[in-house]
Order: C-alpha cells, then sequence, then structure tokens
C-alpha cells in the first residue's frame, strides 16, 4: 500500500495545522496534527504549516508534441507541470499535425499517461488543421479514448459566424466546450502590439482592444442562442471584461480565464524591443491588468489559464516583427498568482484554489479534479510554502524552451510537493 503523511499542513491556509493521511490514491483521513499513525513503510512530508490545496488544473497548456519537440514535449511540460503544482492540464491542438482527429489526440492522451506526472487531456481542434473552413470531426475526438471535453482552435480565432454557431450546436449535443482565441482577424492584420500612444510611439501596428471584445460579445450570442456554453481565452481587455459581466447577467453560459502574464506586465515592456514579452493577445495598458485582477477577484474571470506557450531561441531571439508570440507559464503561475492577487489581498488561498483548481475543474468538467480536501476524495494535492522566495531563472525550469519574461525576478510562493492519485509527482523542486 502506498502511504503518505503530510505532517502539520494547513487546509487552504486556514485553522490549524493538521495531518492529512493519504493511502491508495485517497484522502484517507484528515486529523489533528500528531494523531494519524502512519504505517511503517509510510513517506512523512514535513509541511510545518505549508498551505495545502487541491492540485491545481491549466485549462491552456501548449505542450508542442507531436511536432515541435525542439520546444517542448510531453515529457518535458509535465515535468514542468508537475513543479508548478498542477495534476491536470489541457493541451492545446495547434501542434504539427493537428490535433483535430482521433489518432493524434489520442497519442497526446496515451503519452500523457506513459509519462505519468500530470493529467494530459488532450484540446480538439474545432476545425480542420485550424484552417477555419470546415468543422473537425468533434465527435469522433470526444467519444474516443482520450474522451475530448475541450475544443479550440487556439492561436487561431473561429472568425467565421457561421462555424462557430455550428460548432457550439455540436457542442451542446455532445457536452462538450468550445474555448475561443477571440480575435477578430480583420482587425489584428499586422499587428504587433496593443493599440495604444506606446505602439504607436514605437511604430508597432496595433492590436485594438475591439478586436477581442468584438468576438467575445458575438460568440456569448452565439452561445445564448445555441443554448451553448463557451469558454473565452485569455482574457486581456476591460471592454471583454464588461461584456462578460453582462452576458453572465443574462445567464448566458460563458466562463473566462486570465493568463498569470495579463496579471502582472504591461505594454511598458515593449520599450526594450526584447520579443520575450510578445504574446497573443498582446500586453495591454495599466487600467487593463488592475482590471483582470478584479474581475479574477469577484468571479467575472473565472479562472488562472497559463497558457504555456514554448518557442525555440530561434524564433524569439530575433527581430519584433519576426518573432512568435507566446511564453512559458507553468512553472512560475502559482508565484504571479501570489504575487499580483494573494500579496495586495485580492484573494486568499482558499480563492486561490477557487481559480487554479476548482472552477478550471468544474469548467471543463473533470470529475476528479479540484476536490474538497477531506476523507474520501482522491490525493491530487499540492502543498505550498507561502512565505518562500524564488528567482526565475529560464534555463533552470524543465521546459525544453526558456521564453520566460519573469528572468531573474524574485517572486514569492514556492510549490513544495505535488501529489497526483496520492503519488508525488514533484517535491523540493525535483520530479517525484
Ligand atoms: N499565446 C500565444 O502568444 N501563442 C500561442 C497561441 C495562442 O495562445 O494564441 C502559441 O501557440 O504559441
Ligand atoms: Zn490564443
Ligand atoms: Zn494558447
Amino acid at each position: 500500500m502506498n502511504e503518505i503523511v503530510i505532517r502539520g499542513a494547513r487546509l487552504y491556509g486556514e485553522g490549524d495545522p493538521v495531518d492529512v493521511h493519504v493511502a491508495d490514491g485517497t484522502i484517507a483521513t484528515i486529523g489533528e496534527a500528531g494523531a494519524v499513525t502512519p504505517g511503517e513503510d509510510a513517506e512523512v512530508i514535513e509541511a510545518r504549516g505549508q498551505v495545502l490545496l487541491p492540485g491545481f488544473v491549466d485549462l491552456h497548456t501548449h505542450l508542442r508534441e507531436p511536432g515541435r519537440e525542439d520546444t517542448e514535449t510531453i515529457d518535458s511540460g509535465s515535468a514542468a507541470a508537475a513543479l508548478g503544482g498542477y495534476t491536470a492540464v489541457f493541451a492545446m491542438a495547434n501542434t504539427d499535425p493537428v490535433a483535430d482527429n482521433a489518432v493524434v489526440v489520442e497519442h497526446v492522451w496515451r503519452r500523457g499517461r506513459e509519462v505519468g506526472l500530470v493529467d494530459v487531456h488532450p484540446v480538439g481542434a474545432v476545425t480542420v488543421g485550424l484552417k477555419g473552413e470546415k468543422l473537425a470531426e468533434m465527435g469522433t475526438m470526444a467519444k474516443s479514448v482520450a474522451g475530448v471535453r475541450l475544443f479550440s482552435d487556439d492561436g487561431h480565432c473561429v472568425a467565421d459566424p457561421l462555424l462557430m454557431r455550428r460548432a457550439l450546436e455540436y457542442s451542446t449535443a455532445l457536452g462538450v466546450v468550445v474555448a475561443q482565441h477571440a480575435e477578430e482577424p480583420r482587425l489584428t492584420v499586422g499587428a504587433q502590439a496593443h493599440e495604444g500612444e506606446r505602439a504607436a510611439r514605437l511604430g508597432y501596428t496595433g492590436w485594438p482592444s475591439s478586436a477581442e471584445e468584438s468576438i467575445v460579445a458575438r460568440d456569448c450570442v452565439l452561445a445564448r442562442h445555441a443554448g451553448a456554453r463557451l469558454h473565452i481565452c485569455h482574457v486581456s481587455t476591460t471592454g471583454t471584461v464588461d461584456v462578460l459581466g453582462w452576458a453572465k447577467g443574462l445567464g448566458i453560459d460563458v466562463s473566462a480565464e486570465v493568463t498569470p502574464h495579463h496579471l502582472l506586465l504591461t505594454d511598458e515592456r515593449l520599450a526594450t524591443y526584447d520579443p520575450v514579452n510578445k504574446v497573443n493577445p498582446p500586453l495591454r495598458a495599466g487600467a487593463d491588468v488592475e482590471r483582470m485582477r478584479r474581475a479574477l477577484a469577484d468571479g467575472v474571470i473565472d479562472c488562472v489559464a497559463t497558457d504555456h506557450a514554448p518557442h525555440a531561441v530561434q524564433d524569439k531571439d530575433c527581430e519584433w516583427a519576426a518573432a512568435r508570440p507566446g511564453m512559458l507559464g507553468l512553472q512560475t503561475a502559482l508565484s504571479i498568482v501570489a504575487e499580483t492577487m494573494v500579496r495586495p489581498g485580492l484573494l486568499d488561498w482558499r480563492g486561490v484554489a477557487r481559480v487554479m483548481s476548482e472552477r478550471p475543474a468544474e469548467i471543463a468538467g473533470l470529475p476528479d479534479q479540484g476536490r474538497p480536501l477531506a476523507a474520501g476524495e482522491p490525493a491530487n494535492l499540492v502543498l505550498v510554502d507561502p512565505d518562500a522566495e524564488w528567482t526565475v531563472r529560464g534555463a533552470e525550469l524543465a521546459s525544453v524552451a526558456a521564453n520566460t519574461p519573469y528572468e531573474g525576478m524574485r517572486l514569492p510562493a514556492v510549490v513544495s510537493a505535488t501529489l497526483l492519485r496520492g503519488r508525488i509527482t514533484s517535491r523540493e523542486g525535483k520530479i517525484g
């Protein structure tokens, strides 16, 4: 029997420390500190009052396998996830070949199981080849071994309203969710940076906020008429928060995520011309960042998703216009949330559990993730040292690529241990 005792942890960072006894993949008992007598073979994790939370769930990860294993693999990305406190991740479909059929999604799912560090759920493409022309066989992917429950053309917007309408109608029938990368392509031709004063001064073509907001508004209306659930990827503007508030007020079944980088970084970063700061949607203005934080705190934005996007040196260390958009996120997400939400008092640790574990698990319909910390529940857990700090070094992260915008930054909160179904997947910054 595989037994672990987490000694002296504070559940959700609240109350007195308790002992959590894990056996056979589930939480067996939770008792007063010192009350649990583990078996002789039990592994003991000394928590010393650290914060115990349900394992994190990332609705938006790019693992790059198949096709760009020079930047990330399911192996390396799973390691980054485990080290970041994640017990489940959703791997986006913009791979090569595209995950628009059962063969590719089953490969990703199987490879994730073999690696075994985190539950890897493949996201299925909405349209064939992400081309936005013809619906992919969503039903076949949903019914495959991979059991796809999230569909997205992420990297591209499903821009054709008729295709989006059909995708939402199918998703309702299949009981799955469509996640939209909201970017009206006609409004972002040649766009390089957030449209505003800074982009104008630096000579970059602007990416207007309205390109995001117009699609979010349109899709909320389409979801309402289709009676469908809709998820919005990487929300980045105040106007999108306004639209989401309006839609939720009407009872439209829409959920939304924000990335850690849109909670912290602004377009002030662009002054250096360093493409490590290039991302889609672009880093926005300070007022947008402020609004992202408030919307996450009050629930208009449901959850945090990393949009972990590894890129090769040659695709990042080049002139701005030629660089690929995207940044690493799995190993820094918790710390950025601690810095932007916990430190300023916008969220407590129970709130962190909500936005990084419970809500994403609910949105994707995962029955065994984001569960309460209680006896009988699956032991998908993360132990966080809230008082520790660390310095980010891209070269030391588990990802193959190293494109972190937080290089050299000192950040709060360290993942001490991650458990997947009662097995230690990371401990003290090391795998397993
Ligand atoms: N976010 C990004 O800037 N890039 C993502 C695609 C995406 O999420 O739109 C990527 O795949 O690199
Ligand atoms: Zn996207
Ligand atoms: Zn993405």
